[in-house]
């Protein structure tokens, strides 16, 4: 590879070859059928249960071992290529002495390495990049059969704001083409998206997704206060944004606190590479820096390109934005 390719390019250029390892390692470990389930909270003493509600973490936050070897394959390949950049997993610290070798990705998408690099990145350095990885969006749906709801997200932030990223869909289209490859939707905000073709969501109509499995009563009073023509109850955080790439739907709405920072990074990275928007339900893009804590405390609110963001969110009840407090 040229020396003289922007660090920005060989991330994410290496990212999409990575996700799509990663998704493989979720697909070998389901078709070998022993998920290895943990509850991630449930050693917890009950206060802490409590608090982690309040906070909006559920306490039957699952991972399987597919989100345990898809993190290892992910942040392995990456740190081994990009040494000095920061890269936080879901999953928190994992053994990565012992991985298989097939499992370190060395490779990159040469079509992103060929572009050229929008402007304000070519000097992009290591230590102003933060890559959040959610190895396994949708962990509930995966256990429950709903696999197409599940992604594998690597966002890339610079400067503590989401620039780009890849989400991959392992099992695309997985009801024909059981062991296709999977699609992979990437994008770099200047430079554009690949791997697909954005659609354009229906004109007639004004559609929503949302949330299948954290439904509560602000959720539901956000809906309501929208008053969509349709709403499209999905699972996961990349998920609802493909939806929103496909052209199904014209805003993500989620007026709840469960998502953490690896869940939207790259969703938000993809989404306004392709001109939409993500924010909290305030309007205001996340901090994706080092530091920055994991919820995402104000909600999420997603549209596509066309839909008057701001417009939308004045739509929501004061009720709700009270709700969501910084
Ligand atoms: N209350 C919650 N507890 C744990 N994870 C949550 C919660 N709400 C959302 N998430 C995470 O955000 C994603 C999107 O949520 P939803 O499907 O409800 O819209 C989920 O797939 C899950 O990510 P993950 O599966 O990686 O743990
Ligand atoms: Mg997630």
């Amino acid at each position: 590879m040229a020396q003289s390719v922007p660090l920005i390019l060989k991330v994410l250029a290496s990212s999409i070859k990575t996700a799509a390892r990663a998704g493989k390692i979720v697909k070998d470990v389901m078709d070998k059928g022993e998920l290895g389930i943990v509850h991630k909270n449930t050693t917890l003493p009950t206060f802490m249960n409590y608090f982690f509600r309040l906070i909006g973490a559920s306490k039957n936050d699952v991972q399987t071992e597919a989100d345990r070897s898809a993190q290892r394959c992910i942040i392995t390949s990456l740190s081994r290529q990009f040494p000095n950049i920061t890269i936080i997993g879901e999953e928190g610290t994992l053994d990565e002495a012992e991985i298989p070798s097939d499992w370190i990705v060395t490779d990159f998408d040469e079509c992103v390495l060929k572009s050229t690099c929008p402007p304000k990145f070519i000097d992009t350095k290591p230590e102003d990049i933060v890559v959040w990885v959610d190895p396994l969006d949708g962990t509930s749906e995966y256990t429950e059969g709903l696999l197409d709801h599940v992604t594998v997200l690597i966002g890339i932030a610079v400067g503590g704001k989401s620039v780009g990223g890849v989400i991959h869909q392992p099992y695309y289209d997985y009801h024909t083409n059981r062991n296709g490859p999977g699609k992979t939707y990437w994008g770099l905000v200047g430079l554009g998206v690949g791997g697909f073709t954005p659609g354009k969501a229906p004109s007639d109509k004004f559609i929503i997704t949302t949330s299948r499995s954290h439904r509560d009563e602000m959720v539901n009073r956000a809906l309501n206060a929208l008053n969509p023509d349709e709403i499209i109850s999905v699972g996961g955080a990349g998920h609802k944004v493909v939806v929103l790439l496909e052209g199904r739907a014209h805003a993500y709405v989620y007026a709840s606190r469960g998502c953490k920072k690896w869940d939207t990074c790259a969703p938000e990275g993809v989404l306004e590479a392709a001109g939409g928007l993500l924010t909290d339900i305030h309007g205001k893009h996340y901090d994706y820096s080092k530091n920055a804590s994991f919820p995402d405390a104000q909600g999420i609110f997603a549209t596509v390109q066309g839909v008057n963001h701001k417009d939308l969110i004045s739509k929501l009840p004061e009720e709700v934005h009270k709700a969501f407090p910084y």
